[in-house]
């Protein structure tokens, strides 16, 4: 899969692979009902024998008309994961396009010119509610702006419990704690990468070492508290139980960090870059009176833990 990096307006010589079947939309979260659009537009690629690429952006359309803060200025997936899955999908290219205010100020037409057409779209592949150019132009009416030059397929909205699957929803499961619901809407754990960095060297004290994970402030997190992971490091998953949290027992300024302790697992892995997989919140954060609480407490996590994993082995 090759990516390539655009910017409004396009370069006289910038070349594209043509003729393409095009996936457009922003697809944060690669949600089921993304994995439909761009499965959609694969087995078209494949009939007509075309490449398939993906046209989406840097950065989310909202923050070039809105100034956003906190969440709302995080992704469910950043760039190398998003494409990542792109990649599984069958995803031939990605046009990643410089989401600017000169790029949004495009009429459609000219944006269907400039972009759409330039790319050598054969057939574009959007869901239901993807809006382009200046003013969020429908899909419905992208069949005129094309005159003649490529067809559209509309894919319609995917349902889980009779309800529309949309990043919305995802993003609102995340911050409920709700992570196995997350993880039907994605079909796949809710996952984010980090690298290992060193802590306060206080949890091999407590008998429990943790993995502190950091991360990109522009990830998207699970709320404060206590889950059930799994870990990949090197392509190998080991389970673990993880704190997202302040460490309040240890004093009321504490950053928030993500620690991670593997079960079964005694190595040093500093500097290793890992996925953190969140399958089930399982309590919130509390302050304890003490060390000899919070350990007694980690003790009953762990349980808590093994018997999840046990389970789990016997369903699956
Ligand atoms: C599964 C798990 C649950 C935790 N729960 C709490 C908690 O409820 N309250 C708290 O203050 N710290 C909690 N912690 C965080 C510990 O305080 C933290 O791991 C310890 O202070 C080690 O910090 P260090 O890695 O900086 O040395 C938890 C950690 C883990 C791995
Ligand atoms: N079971 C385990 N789970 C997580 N990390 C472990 C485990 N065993 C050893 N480690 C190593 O120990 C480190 C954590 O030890 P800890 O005392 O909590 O120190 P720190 O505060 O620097 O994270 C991890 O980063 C990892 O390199």
């Amino acid at each position: 899969m090759q990516i390539m990096k655009l910017a409004y307006p396009l370069e006289q010589d910038q070349h594209f692979q043509t003729p393409v079947v095009l996936a457009m939309g922003f697809f944060d979260g690669v949600h089921l009902g993304h994995q439909n659009v761009i499965k959609r537009a694969k087995e078209i690629a494949q009939a007509r024998g075309l490449p398939l690429a993906v046209l989406t952006y840097d950065h989310h359309p909202a923050i070039v008309y809105q100034q956003l803060t906190g969440d709302d200025a995080r992704y469910l997936t950043l760039p190398d994961a998003k494409y990542q899955l792109f990649q599984k999908l069958g995803v031939d290219y990605v046009y990643e396009v410089n989401y600017d205010y000169d790029f949004q100020a495009q009429d459609p037409q000219t944006f269907v010119d400039n972009f759409i057409v330039r790319m050598g779209a054969s057939v574009v592949v959007a869901g239901f509610d993807h809006t382009y150019g200046k003013h969020d132009a429908a899909m419905p009416n992208l069949a005129d702006y094309a005159q003649g030059r490529f067809t559209v397929e509309t894919v319609s909205a995917l349902l889980m419990d009779d309800k529309k699957i949309s990043s919305t929803r995802v993003r609102r499961n995340l911050s409920d704690g709700h992570l196995e619901t997350v993880h039907r809407l994605l079909n796949r754990p809710f996952t984010i990468s980090g690298t290992v960095v060193h802590g306060l060297a206080r949890g091999r004290t407590l008998g429990y070492p943790t993995a502190n994970i950091h991360y990109n402030d522009e990830q998207r997190m699970p709320p404060l508290g206590v889950y059930i992971v799994m870990m990949q490091i090197n392509h190998q998953c080991y389970p673990g139980m993880a704190s997202i949290g302040k460490n309040v027992t240890f004093g009321d300024q504490n950053p928030i960090t993500l620690e991670v302790n593997l079960l079964d697992f005694e190595r040093n892995i500093y500097g290793k870059r890992v996925q953190v997989q969140f399958l089930k919140k399982t309590r919130d954060e509390v302050k304890y009176e003490g060390e000899a609480a919070l350990v007694r407490q980690l003790e009953r996590d762990e349980q808590a833990t093994r018997k999840f994993f046990q389970s789990d082995k016997r369903n699956s």
